[in-house]
C-alpha cells in the first residue's frame, strides 16, 4: 500500500518545508517535492494543501482507566481521543485495578493496549506494590516485560527512605522514576490552591509546599542516586526554580507541564466548579507565567496533558466531593497553538518540540518524534488557519470533563496516521 501526502507544510528536523511524503507499508519511504514519478503506482493521494504535517504528537502522561474504571474511559476510547488530538504515542499511568505492579499483570496490560489501542500505548508500572506505602515492585522483572518507567501517579512517595530505594532500583535498570510530587499530610483534604481564592469560596486549600517540599527532597535524592527523575505536572514557580537549579547542578531531571497549568489559574475559579478541580490544582497567575518561562528556557522539557477522564456524576456538584482531574488529549494542541503560537509567544517548531520531539528524546523513543525516511509513518495533519469551537459532542473520550469546551481555537486535527494507517479523520462537512 502506497500513500502520497502532497502539498503539506511539513515539519522536518531541519525546519518547515513545502514538500510531499511517500508512505509505503506503514513507513516513510521518501520525502521530497519530486515524487511525481511515484504517482502512477500510488494507491492513495491525499492533498493536504494549506495544512501542517507534523510528527505524531507524544503524550507521556495519560490515564486510560482500563482495567478498573471503564465507566470513565477505556483503552479504546482513550486511544481514539489521542488520535483525535493528533497524538500517535502515549504513555499510560498505572493507577488501575488490578494494578500493573508485577510482570504478569503488566503483560496483560500490554496485550490490552495492543489489542484495543489505535495509537502506540506505552505503559508505566507502579513504584510500589498496589501503589501503596509499602514494598517496592520488582523493577528488573518489570523492565524485562517492557515498563516505560515507574510512577505512583495520583500520590507521592511519602518517605525519603522509600524514594531512595526506588531511585536506586530504577537507576539499576536504567528507567526513569516519574514522580507525582505531593506530601499527603500537607495536602490534607484540600481541593484547590490554598490562598485568597480558596478563602473567598470557603474551600479547603492545597498549599504549594505540598509539591515543592517533596520536590526539593527528591531533587537531592536524584542527584545522590544518579537516576533519571522526571517530574509530572509541575504547577508552581518555586518548582520551576528548583528544577532549574538542579539541572544547572547536573542532576538528571526532566519535567513536564500540562496545558491547564499553563493557560488557567486560580483567579478563573469564580464559583465552586468541579470542572476546574485537578491535582495539582490551578495555581496563581505568577505560577503559570513561571511555567511558561520554564518551557521557553528549557527547564520544563515538554508538555503532557495528564488526560484524566471521569464520569459526569463524578464531576458534578461541589469541588468538595468531585474527582480530581480533567481530560486533555483532544484539546492540547489547539489550546497550545492558540495561546502560544497564534499569540506570538513561541514558534510552531518550538511547540512541536515540546509535544513530540522532546518527549521522544527524553524517553528514548527511537521511532517517534520526527519525520524522517525509514521511520514508521506516525503523522498528524493540522489545520492552523480555520478557527473552530471545542465541542463536547466531538470528543472521542468518554470523559467530558474539560474546562476548555466552548473555547474558540485554532489547530484542528485533520488526519492522524499511525504506522501509515489513518486512525482519525475529520468529517468533511458541506
Ligand atoms: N491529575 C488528577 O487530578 N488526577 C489523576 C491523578 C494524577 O495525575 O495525579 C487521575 O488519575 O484522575
Ligand atoms: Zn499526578
Ligand atoms: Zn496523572
Amino acid at each position: 500500500m502506497k500513500t502520497l501526502l502532497i502539498n503539506g507544510r511539513v515539519i522536518l528536523p531541519t525546519g518547515q518545508e513545502a514538500t510531499d511524503i511517500l508512505i509505503e507499508d506503514g513507513r516513510i519511504k521518501a520525502i521530497g517535492s519530486e515524487l511525481d514519478q511515484e504517482l502512477a503506482t500510488t494507491d492513495q493521494i491525499i492533498d493536504v494543501a494549506g495544512n501542517i504535517v507534523a510528527p505524531g504528537l507524544i503524550d507521556v502522561h495519560v490515564h486510560f482507566r482500563q482495567p478498573g474504571f471503564t465507566a470513565k474511559e477505556t483503552i479504546k476510547t482513550g486511544s481514539l481521543a489521542a488520535a483525535h488530538g493528533g497524538f500517535t504515542t502515549v504513555a499510560a499511568m498505572p493507577n488501575l485495578i488490578p494494578v500493573p505492579d508485577n510482570a504478569n499483570q503488566f503483560q496483560k496490560m500490554l496485550t490490552l493496549n495492543r489489542e484495543d489501542g489505535v495509537v502506540h500505548i506505552k505503559q508505566y508500572a507502579t513504584i510500589t506494590v498496589n501503589r501503596e506505602d509499602g514494598p517496592l515492585v520488582d523493577f528488573q522483572a518489570l523492565k524485562e516485560v517492557g515498563a516505560f518507567g515507574f510512577s505512583n501517579d495520583g500520590s507521592g512517595i511519602q518517605t525519603a527512605t522509600e524514594m531512595v530505594a526506588a531511585m536506586q532500583a530504577a537507576h539499576e535498570v536504567d528507567l526513569p522514576i516519574c514522580a507525582h510530587v505531593e506530601d499527603a499530610g500537607l495536602k490534607g483534604d484540600g481541593v484547590m490552591n490554598a490562598g485568597a481564592t480558596a478563602d473567598k469560596l470557603g474551600l479547603p486549600g492545597i498549599p504549594e509546599i505540598s509539591e515543592t517540599a517533596q520536590l526539593a527532597r527528591d531533587l537531592v535524592l536524584a542527584g545522590a542516586t544518579g537516576v533519571h527523575y522526571h517530574v509530572c505536572h509541575v504547577s508552581t514557580a518555586t518548582s520551576v526554580d528548583l528544577i532549574r537549579q538542579a539541572k544547572a547542578a547536573g542532576v538528571h531531571v526532566t519535567a513536564e507541564a500540562s496545558p491547564h497549568h499553563l493557560f488557567l489559574d486560580e483567579t478563573m475559579i469564580t464559583t465552586d466548579n468541579p470542572m476546574l478541580k485537578m491535582n495539582p490544582p490551578l495555581r496563581r497567575p505568577e505560577d503559570r507565567q513561571a511555567l511558561l518561562a520554564g518551557l521557553l528556557d528549557g527547564t520544563i522539557d515538554m508538555i503532557a496533558t495528564d488526560h484524566a477522564p471521569h464520569t459526569i456524576a463524578e464531576k458534578t456538584g461541589s469541588m468538595l466531593t468531585a474527582a480530581f482531574g480533567i481530560t486533555g488529549l483532544e484539546t492540547a494542541f489547539a489550546e497550545c497553538y492558540t495561546h502560544l503560537v497564534k499569540s506570538g509567544i513561541c514558534t510552531l517548531n518550538q511547540l512541536i518540540n515540546w509535544l513530540s520531539v522532546k518527549p521522544a528524546q527524553v524517553f528514548n523513543l527511537q521511532n517517534a518524534g520526527r519525520i524522517a525516511v525509514g521511520l514508521p509513518a506516525d503523522l498528524v495533519v493540522l489545520n492552523v488557519t480555520q478557527p473552530y469551537e471545542i465541542k463536547a459532542a466531538e470528543m472521542q473520550s468518554k470523559g467530558q470533563n474539560s474546562p476548555f469546551i466552548g473555547d474558540q481555537v485554532l489547530g484542528r486535527t485533520i488526519k492522524t496516521f499511525v504506522d501509515g494507517k489513518i486512525v482519525y479523520e475529520q468529517e468533511q462537512r458541506a
